[in-house]
């Protein structure tokens, strides 16, 4: 197995229910995200995003198939790591539609808490979340309260909370949705310089056409198979 590869999936299915109500949601999905990469994944409702994004983030168990992250093996026909929970806090990022910020914490500490979690000493957590605040160019906003941000800066610093622990895959679930064009792609613009600053393999759950643009691969998904396609990769700079 290559060990650059970020995220790998080989023949990953998930069926739903068994015998006749059973639901074939995803049929011998393929997917290889490298690190630096922001992929989007692009399909029709029921096509199986959420359920690939699932399986992808350890939430649900697949039925069959492969899954590598930062070239382990974690999932090959059964789950090869002893505690989910660790594996999806400290090697999984999520970027979801809403920031869901923690409101009785500060900005630094919404983003430390991750490392701290992860028995990271407290100065140090902190430190690394003040140089994502500042890549992120929120530093200004890191003593202030959650609800004071505008919602810009609060995603903003929802991405630096995904990006916390260093994850090697960042799985994002519609970010772009409620925002308007010049805001959804100021979002893809950091999700790309994010993926290629931390080597972090990004996944975008998008049915927003302002973004699609942007993704120089495309994953899409139609009655759970995915196949690939090239995008146009239009330049963010
Ligand atoms: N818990 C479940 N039990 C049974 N069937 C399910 C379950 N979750 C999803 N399904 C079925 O699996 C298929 C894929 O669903 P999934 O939610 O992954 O699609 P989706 O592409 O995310 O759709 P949407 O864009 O509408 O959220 C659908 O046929 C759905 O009805």
């Amino acid at each position: 197995m290559d060990k650059a590869i970020g995220i790998h999936i080989e023949g990953l299915s998930k069926r739903y229910g068994a015998g006749d109500t059973a639901v074939d949601a995803l049929k011998e999905v393929n997917m290889s995200v490298a690190p630096g990469e922001v992929v989007g994944l692009i399909g029709p409702s029921g096509s199986g995003k959420t359920t690939l994004l699932k399986c992808l983030g350890a939430v649900i168990e697949p039925t069959k198939g492969r899954m590598t992250l930062g070239g382990e093996v974690i999932y090959d026909n059964a789950w090869k790591i002893a505690d989910l929970r660790v594996l999806r806090r400290d090697r999984i990022g999520f970027i979801f539609q809403a920031p869901y910020l923690i409101p009785f914490l500060d900005v630094t500490d919404n983003v430390a808490l991750l490392p701290m979690l992860a028995g990271r000493p407290n100065g140090e957590a902190r430190a690394r979340a003040l140089e994502l605040l500042q890549a992120l160019d929120v530093a200004h906003r890191a003593k202030a309260e959650t609800a004071e941000l505008s919602g810009g800066e609060q995603q903003r610093v929802s991405i630096a909370r995904a990006l916390a622990n260093r994850p090697p895959v960042v799985l994002a679930d519609e970010p772009t949705a409620p925002l308007d064009s010049e805001r959804a792609l100021a979002v893809m613009r950091i999700l790309n310089q994010m993926a290629s600053q931390y080597q972090t393999a990004i996944i975008v759950v998008t049915h927003d056409e302002k973004i699609i643009p942007t993704f120089k691969r495309i994953y899409h998904i139609r009655d759970g198979r995915t196949f690939e396609e090239a995008g146009e990769g239009l330049s963010l700079e």
